[in-house]
């Protein structure tokens, strides 16, 4: 009982539990104990698990069908003890296997049928390069075999034209490392034609074969061997296809027929880059640069070239050459003036001029009828505007609106006059003032008519007719008093006299005759301009001619653009703007000086042209484009003009000596030459009078004042010359000798000898000599001679051989013989008598 009580304890205990199927063996032992031991059958049948035990657990079944689960529920249970598990645990572990087993057997299945299908389609892939190889085989042997024939029959040829036996020849070739199919054939070919073969030799068919085999062994594989063989043909081709080329490139360079087809014209300015002259030429740039390589110059495409190199360039191209000045760029930019047909009147331009305060703004804003002067700091005009009234008329009158003088010579030494008119504002109460005078001096000298607008009538110290008495004194005749410049009284702020006044502007514009061709590409003059922090550079301009359109491409001094819009005095946006209309232009590139020209030009390449090459001149001198106006310029200018006038600004400290400097310089001259003061003013020189002098080509003489910084300045850019002065005398006496140097030199002729023509030879080389005896005075070598004959002068000249004997002497006096010949002038006869003269040149006094 211990021992079953002890198997109880260990666990064992469910062994004997199902009884039913185990059997008990009585074990002996020594000593006389025995043990009774439980042998469990079924465990075995248990532990090969629930596929192996179904058969018996069906033979069961069959046998006690009723039992049978109960039994595989016990085996089951007995099972799951065994393994520690609970049934439910064992059932699914057994059925989780199972799921494995199944899935492993279908996974099987599945790489089976894929191996299949792999080695299925190998063999197809295998069969299919098979059969190609053996295409290509049968393709190769064609081609080889076509070969072989054409060799065959061409050797045969030439061993027909060759006279040595056709034997040895094949011999010899026969030898040759050629496939021996071709030898065959060529040796078949050789045999037709009656040659010996040795037979020994013939064809030995083996080789080939097994070569065949081999290549097409190797055909299908990528081999090392094939790739080389491939490139080798591509590469062949391609060497074939550069040869070509490179013959094509020698061809051309060798220049022939071709070359003179494609031969242009070149243009070729002062400075070109090779970029440029590349295209030009139609040439490629790398060329060119390798051509001054070749030349040992190492250059760039944007490098510059100068003419001379440009033209051997283009020659070394076989192009021809058209040289043309820089300048050329600007020819026809500013055409000449526009045929009398194509003209229509166009409306004044007018200028209102006068001192400060006497009312040129408050009468413009009349005119306009605006207050703009209500607006301006202290009613005094603060900029250049421009703008067009139409009168109640409907005559229309721009009206440039300038702050001082200085912008009217500005313009007008830029070349741009633009006032037709100038309306000189006196105001009745003031008179006559030092800027009324300069005002007067600024019109004349652009010669300007003058419409003299007397203001402020509605002043009651106001006194009109002093104020035109006053001009008198500069010149200002007005019509009551028998002249010509129209006077119209006015009052700006009573807005009275107008009408009277718009009527003269009109009546002068008829006088003038103002017209312009409004149907052509515009030009004109900028009247101001500034960089607007919105709208950039902004540029107010006055069309002279032609119509100006949106979009145009504008050329202005050494900017440019595209009119981007055109904007009238009332901010309004403009289609186009004619003849005499001022707009606001928007586009360019920057802020032209005011009374620069402005242009249409017919592109954007043209445009860029026209200001490189205007910044570039301006880069090159600093020196003034307007001509200057230094004693020596003006000098060299009148005589080239032949200008007789010396026009001079007079600057001094009052007005007695300014006066006095005038006076004493404008009696000055005679009938051929005179000084003629622009201006004379008392003050110091100011930039007015700087740009006034510089507009007329005058240097500025100043007496006793200096000029201002600024005005220096001015005058250094402009070119103009200021000479100081503290002696009238001084002033006279330069004025005087300049005077005197643009008189035309006197010449004196004085007599020096006589000589009588004793005998005339002809001599080889010098023509004829006059053997001459020197009856009075002198005869010295290169002296003027005059040949008489019966007293008649019959040749006037020089001298242009003087011998004694053999020797060239420098003179001959009276009682000796001498050789003389004359410069181009052969006709000398015995008797003739010579008459020797010396000219001097005397300087002319006044
Ligand atoms: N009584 C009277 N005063 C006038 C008349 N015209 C102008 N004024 C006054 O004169 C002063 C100067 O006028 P402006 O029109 O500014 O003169 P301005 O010539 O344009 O002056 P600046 O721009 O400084 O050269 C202003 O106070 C005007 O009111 C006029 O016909 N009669």
């Amino acid at each position: 009982m211990s021992d079953a009580d002890e198997r109880n304890s260990s666990g064992r205990k469910p062994l004997s539990l199902g009884g039913r199927k185990s059997g008990t063996v009585q074990q002996s032992f020594s000593r006389g104990r025995s043990k009774a031991v439980v042998v469990e059958k079924k465990r075995k049948r248990a532990a090969s698990g629930a596929g192996k035990d179904a058969p018996a657990a069906k033979d069961e079944k069959a046998a006690a069908p009723a039992s049978d689960k109960e039994k595989a529920r016990a085996a089951l249970a007995a099972k799951a003890k065994q393994l520690g598990l609970s049934e439910e645990e064992l059932l699914r572990r057994q059925k989780a296997i199972q799921r494995a087993r199944s899935e492993a057997a279908e996974r099987d299945a599945e790489r089976k049928a894929e191996e299949e299908e792999r080695r299925q389609r190998a063999e197809e892939e295998k069969r299919k390069l098979e059969e190609q190889k053996a295409r290509e085989e049968a393709e190769r042997r064609e081609r080889e075999e076509e070969e072989a024939r054409r060799r065959a029959e061409e050797e045969a040829a030439a061993a027909e034209a060759a006279a040595p036996p056709p034997d040895e020849d094949a011999a010899k070739r026969a030898r040759k490392p050629e496939k021996d199919k071709e030898r065959d054939q060529a040796k078949s070919a050789l045999e037709e034609m009656g040659g010996r073969v040795k037979s020994k030799k013939a064809a030995p068919e083996k080789p080939a074969p097994s070569r065949t085999k081999d290549q097409r062994r190797r055909q299908g594989k990528l081999t090392i061997q094939n790739l080389v063989e491939d490139d080798e043909d591509r590469q062949r081709s391609l060497a074939s296809m550069r040869r070509a080329r490179e013959r094509e490139r020698q061809r051309r360079a060798q220049g022939g027929g071709d070359r003179e087809k494609v031969a242009r014209e070149v243009v070729i300015p002062e400075h070109i880059t090779i970029q440029e002259l590349a295209n030009r030429m139609a040439e490629r740039a790398a060329d060119v640069v390798k051509f001054l390589m070749t030349q040992g110059q190492m250059v760039r495409v944007n490098d510059v070239l100068e003419a001379d190199d440009a033209e051997l360039i283009v020659e070394e191209f076989g192009h021809k050459v058209k040289r043309v000045s820089e300048a050329d760029v600007e020819e026809g930019l500013i055409s000449e003036d526009d045929a009398e047909e194509t003209k229509k009147p166009r409306p004044p331009v007018v200028t209102v001029m006068g001192h400060v305060d006497h009312g040129k703004t408050s009468l413009l804003d009349a005119l306009r009828a605006t207050d703009v002067a209500a607006g301006e700091a202290g009613g005094i005009t603060q900029h250049i505007g421009a703008y067009q009234v139409q009168l109640k008329s409907g005559d229309r009158i721009t009206f440039l609106d300038t702050p001082g003088h200085a912008a009217f010579s500005s313009m007008r030494s830029r070349g741009a006059q633009a006032t037709d008119i100038v309306i000189l504002v006196v105001a009745a109460d003031d008179g006559v003032m030092p800027q009324t005078i300069e005002a007067i001096n600024h019109a004349k000298a652009a010669e300007v008519p003058i419409i003299v607008a007397v203001n402020k009538i509605d002043k009651p110290d106001s006194n009109p007719d002093r104020v035109l008495q006053e001009l008198l004194q500069h010149e200002i005749i007005v019509e009551s008093m028998g002249g010509e410049v129209q006077a119209v009284s006015v009052s700006a702020t009573e807005k009275t006299g107008l009408d009277e006044l718009a009527e003269a502007i009109t009546l002068q514009a008829e006088l003038l005759e103002l017209k312009a061709n409004p149907d052509r590409s515009a030009e004109g003059v900028i009247i101001e301009s500034q960089v607007d922090k919105g709208r950039g550079p902004v540029a107010t301009l006055l069309v002279k001619r032609g119509t100006l359109k949106r979009g145009d491409i504008v050329v202005a001094g050494a900017h440019w653009g595209k009119v981007r819009a055109l904007i009238n005095e009332r901010g309004q946006q403009m289609k186009e703007a004619g003849p005499a209309l001022p707009a606001e232009i928007l586009g360019l590139d920057g802020a032209p000086e005011p009374g620069e020209l402005f242009a249409v030009v017919e592109n954007e390449g043209r445009a860029r042209e026209i200001v490189e090459y205007r910044e570039r001149k301006r880069r090159e001198s600093a020196a003034p484009t307007t001509g200057g106006a230094s004693l020596e310029q003006m000098m060299a200018k009148l005589q080239e003009s032949e200008l007789q006038e010396m026009p001079l600004v007079v600057k001094a400290d009052v007005q007695g000596s300014a006066e006095a400097i005038q006076t004493a310089l404008e009696k000055l001259g005679n009938e051929e030459v005179r000084a003629r003061v622009i201006h004379a003013a008392p003050g110091g020189v100011s930039e007015s009078d700087v740009l006034l002098a510089s507009s007329s080509g005058a240097p500025i003489f100043a007496f006793n004042v200096r000029a201002n910084k600024q005005a220096r300045e001015l005058a250094e850019t402009e070119g103009v010359e200021i000479r100081y002065y503290s002696v009238i005398y001084d002033v006279i006496d330069d004025v005087k000798a300049t005077l005197e140097g643009l008189l035309a030199p006197e010449k004196r002729e004085t007599f020096i000898g006589y000589a009588e023509v004793l005998e005339v030879f002809s001599v080889s080389k010098v023509g004829k000599v006059a053997g001459c005896r020197v009856t009075d005075g002198v005869v010295k070598r290169g002296c003027g001679v005059r040949l008489l004959r019966d007293d008649t002068v019959i040749h006037e000249g020089e001298l242009a051989t003087l011998k004694r004997f053999k020797d060239e002497v420098p003179e001959v006096r009276a009682g000796t013989e001498c050789g003389m010949a004359f410069v181009n002038y052969q006709d000398i006869q015995k008797g003739d008598q010579i008459e020797c003269f010396e000219v001097e040149e005397v300087e002319r006094k006044l």
